[in-house]
């Protein structure tokens, strides 16, 4: 008999050699190492029963009957899951060599290209306004821009789901859901929007000289003229283009929408907070980025907006480059790291009244949310920590602060219920957008 044009037996021959690689991948001898606690496996698909749609969710529930430091095997990838602070600080930073795989130099390149052109929000360096111009171009209402936000929403959706294909070899050459072949179809549109940002950026002939008018794109493309990364094909350059507009809009913008779902949910908060705005700024003139080291109130809203909602729930995996010991245990060498800092944010061992929305608790504290208070690192922490934390972090108090300021924020129905739940993808946005309505309460002249 003939399948396909292939003799059976060949076919047989292919499949049993895939079926037995499989078999060795997951059954690799482990049974002399001291690993964390692990929930009971099942064959083939280890561990990935137990994750549901909510993966940082069903991370906590394993750490709340397994303890705070888990092993998992998702399909052939082993995994340890992180979900309290002082272990956070043991990988992240005690360990964070080990856990630093990536790509080679894109960190650096992250750092160096938001570092060349972030001077202040809405300044440059020399004090002007600047146009911003690749964020300023996602930001308006063109064509290209609500493409973006389209594909941007399919791809973090895509990213965030559970494909059992990622885990297991030969599964994912079936795409049975159909993930690998919506992902190829996104990725082909959104190629061809950047495409065409690259090329109007290698049409530019003016403009480029000072540093007020290069953006990202122009740092990325003048890093073939550096010698230290000519080895960067243009796919690279790609990648780190929709990498950053990725990682750069969506966090802001999801945290703004939390924090604005939070101050519906407890309106004294909105009181006291445009008391400050209208002591610190008063109502004849708006709010800018010199005023928010003033305006702790805000600050504080904000911190405890990314403790209840971080944007990056598990932060973006990491993985171990050698076999280490951790608190004992062994952890074997390229093994995922997922370090759970939704479940960190909600610990009742670091927080009093863990689940209450309380700005208050940050005013007379020193946690920061730059990486060193492990109990609180929305961005990350150590070498991998996120390279848009100042940015980031301004984009979404100034943000808030201007809506704040300008607006008086209400829901539609005084009985309408606030649905805060949330979707697990790239980042960790409202399941229900929000609708809320807004009354302007500066003179007419400020908007
Ligand atoms: C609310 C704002 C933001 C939050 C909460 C946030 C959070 C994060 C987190 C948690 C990570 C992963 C860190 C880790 O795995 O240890 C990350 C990575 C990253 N972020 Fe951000 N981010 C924000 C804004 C930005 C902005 C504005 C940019 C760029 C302009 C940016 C660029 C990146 C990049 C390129 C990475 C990947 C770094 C790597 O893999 O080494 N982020 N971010």
């Amino acid at each position: 008999m003939e399948m396909i044009g292939y003799p059976a037996s060949a076919l047989g021959l292919v499949l049993l050699f895939m079926l037995s690689k499989l078999i060795l991948l997951l059954y690799q001898p482990q049974n002399k190492l001291n690993l964390p606690p692990s929930p009971p496996a099942w064959p083939l698909i280890g561990h990935l029963h137990l994750l549901g749609t909510l993966v940082h969710q069903s991370l906590a529930q394993i750490a709340c009957n397994y303890g705070p430091l888990v092993f998992l095997r998702l399909g052939t990838v082993p995994t340890v899951v992180v979900s309290n602070e002082a272990l956070a600080r043991e990988f992240l930073k005690t360990y964070d060599q080990i856990f630093d795989h990536v790509q080679g130099c894109w960190p650096q390149i992250y750092f160096f290209t938001i570092k060349r052109t972030w001077h202040g929000h809405n300044t440059d360096h020399t004090g002007e306004k600047s146009e911003r111009s690749v964020w300023n171009y996602f930001a308006s209402n063109s064509k290209e821009a609500l493409e973006f936000k389209e594909i941007g929403t399919e791809y973090s959706h895509l990213l965030g789901v559970i494909n059992f294909g990622d885990f297991i070899p030969y599964v994912g050459l079936l795409d049975i859901r159909g993930y690998k072949r919506r992902l190829m179809a996104a990725r082909k549109r959104m190629d061809s929007i950047i495409d065409k940002i690259i090329q109007e950026h290698q049409e530019k002939t003016t403009g480029v000289s000072t540093d007020a008018s290069i953006d990202f794109v122009d740092v990325l493309l003048s890093l073939k003229n550096n010698k230290d990364y000519q080895h960067l094909s243009m796919d690279s350059i790609k990648a780190l283009v929709i990498d950053m507009l990725a990682a750069g809009t969506e966090s802001s913008a999801v945290t703004i929408e939390w924090a604005l779902s939070e101050i519906l949910l407890n309106p004294w908060v909105q009181e006291k907070a445009q008391q400050e705005l209208d002591h610190v700024v008063g109502r004849e003139r708006k709010v800018e980025e010199a005023d928010l080291p003033q305006l702790k109130y805000l600050q504080s809203i904000v911190k405890e907006t990314f403790r209840l909602h971080p944007p990056g729930p598990v932060l973006v995996p990491h993985e171990s480059t050698q076999a280490v010991q951790v608190t004992g245990y062994d952890i074997p060498a390229n093994t995922r790291l997922l370090v759970n800092v939704w479940a960190i944010g909600r610990d009742p061992s670091n927080w009093e009244r863990a689940l209450e929305f309380s700005p208050e608790r940050f005013l007379n504290s020193n946690i920061d949310v730059r990486g060193y208070d492990f109990e609180l690192i929305p961005f990350g922490s150590g070498r991998r920590a996120c390279p848009g934390l100042a940015l980031g972090l301004a984009s979404v108090q100034l943000g808030l602060a201007v809506l704040l300021q300008s607006f008086e924020w209400s829901l539609p129905s005084s009985h309408e219920k606030l649905d805060m739940s949330e979707v697990f993808g790239l980042t960790l946005p409202k399941a229900v957008p929000l609708h809320a309505i807004a009354t302007p309460r500066l003179p007419h002249h400020l908007y």
